[in-house]
């Protein structure tokens, strides 16, 4: 097989891996079997060393060349012409993987209310059959940010010495009260939609619009609505921030839905890399793995002290902070900064 061949290289295949075996919850729950939408690009190289997996955050999917475009691609950090690249839908999320839209197969109706809740440890658990199903034995790197660092952090614990490299960005080794707060309270908007409760899949709808609102302000910061939502005229009502605002929870609730917002919401209030392994401290120095942590100088909601964190604690850990007026979602937003810190932990660790 010709591996520099452009057709190859461009392309990207889709699938969705059906895992027909129980997956025991952290909650005491059962999934009875479930599905995990995936994509690949690239291809393994004979010593099977090369294998990226990127992790997405609370709405991304599978398709990271495109939520996150300026690092993986051709010609990117991360490029399908050198790199076997996997991303997957997390356990919870609608984007093809098992959710609580699909269907239970005990009833043989939709889970809706009735899917059980998930921790960072179950969708790791969840991304480690995928993995055994890949005939996948080492990973060069995992990399996630927010949600995806969390996961990527719990799988990094049980990955050991399978994995070289864990880069966790704008994210932390437990979730503060700050972030299950912000969460509750997008919960709360959500229960106050009336159709919340309904067995439907639009339930929740309006609700999860006002949730997306509360949540584009933890993501970003004060700097950020300075620079691109200020009044240029005097005014005392109909303000830029406001239609902004309703603007990105219409946009939200168009694509996505309120019950696997919930269940992710509640997957990452539950990250605790220290539960059961005797704190975060013991836990983090178990990590096998090179860590980088990327903490961001503006993240609100993930604080850069957390990232550094990560970085003391693990026995090989560096940290790296991007400055951004963007809050937590500059891991979204500055590729040129992410390109030049991946670039240095690369040469470091070749060094
Ligand atoms: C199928 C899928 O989509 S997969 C999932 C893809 N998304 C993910 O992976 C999640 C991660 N991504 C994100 O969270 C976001 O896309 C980010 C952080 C990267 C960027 O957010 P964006 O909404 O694109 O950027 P930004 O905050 O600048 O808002 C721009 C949008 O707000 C609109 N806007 C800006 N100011 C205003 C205003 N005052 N009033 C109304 N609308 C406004 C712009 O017109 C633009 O609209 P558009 O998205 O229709 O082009
Ligand atoms: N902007 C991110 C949320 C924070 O990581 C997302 O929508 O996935």
């Amino acid at each position: 097989m010709n591996l520099q061949s452009p057709y190859l290289i461009a392309e990207m295949t889709q699938e969705i891996f059906t895992c027909n075996e129980d997956l025991v919850l952290e909650s005491g729950g059962t999934l009875p079997g479930f599905q995990i939408s995936y994509t690949t690009q690239g291809h393994l190289t004979p010593k099977k060393d090369n294998v990226i997996w990127v992790l997405h955050a609370l709405t991304g999917d599978a398709n990271a060349q495109q939520w996150w475009s300026g690092l993986v691609g051709e010609d990117k950090f991360f490029d399908p012409s050198k790199h076997f690249i996997v991303c997957a839908n997390f356990l919870g999320s609608c984007y093809g993987s098992t959710q609580p839209l699909s269907e239970n197969p005990k009833t043989g109706k939709p889970y809706y209310y009735d899917f059980p809740n998930l921790t960072t440890r179950d969708i790791a658990a969840s991304l480690d059959r995928l993995r055994k199903h890949l005939g996948i034995e080492q990973i060069d790197t995992v990399i996630g940010g927010s949600l995806g660092g969390q996961v990527a952090l719990e799988w990094a614990y049980t990955l050991g010495e399978r994995l070289k490299n864990a880069i966790i960005v704008a994210s932390n080794a437990k979730a503060s009260p700050w972030i299950i707060g912000f969460n509750e309270t997008q919960r709360m908007a959500i229960e106050t939609d009336q159709t919340w409760g309904v067995r439907h899949p639009d339930a929740g709808k309006k609700g999860l619009e006002t949730a997306r609102a509360i949540g584009m302000l933890s993501y970003r910061h004060p700097q950020t609505f300075l620079q691109n939502q200020c009044e240029t005229e005097e005014k005392l009502d109909n303000y830029k921030i406001s239609s902004y605002l309703r603007y990105q929870g219409l946009k939200l609730a168009n694509r996505f839905n309120a019950l696997s917002y919930w269940v992710l919401s509640k997957a990452m209030d539950s990250h605790d890399i220290g539960r059961g392994r005797g704190g975060a401290e013991n836990a983090l120095f178990q990590i096998k793995a090179r860590v980088l942590a990327i903490g961001v100088d503006t993240d609100v909601l993930f604080t850069s002290e957390e990232s550094r964190f990560i970085s003391h604690q693990v026995p090989k850990g560096t940290y790296k902070e991007i400055r951004s007026i963007y809050g937590h979602d500059a891991f979204l937003i500055e590729y040129e900064q992410m390109n030049y810190i991946l670039k240095s932990f690369y040469l470091e660790g070749n060094g």
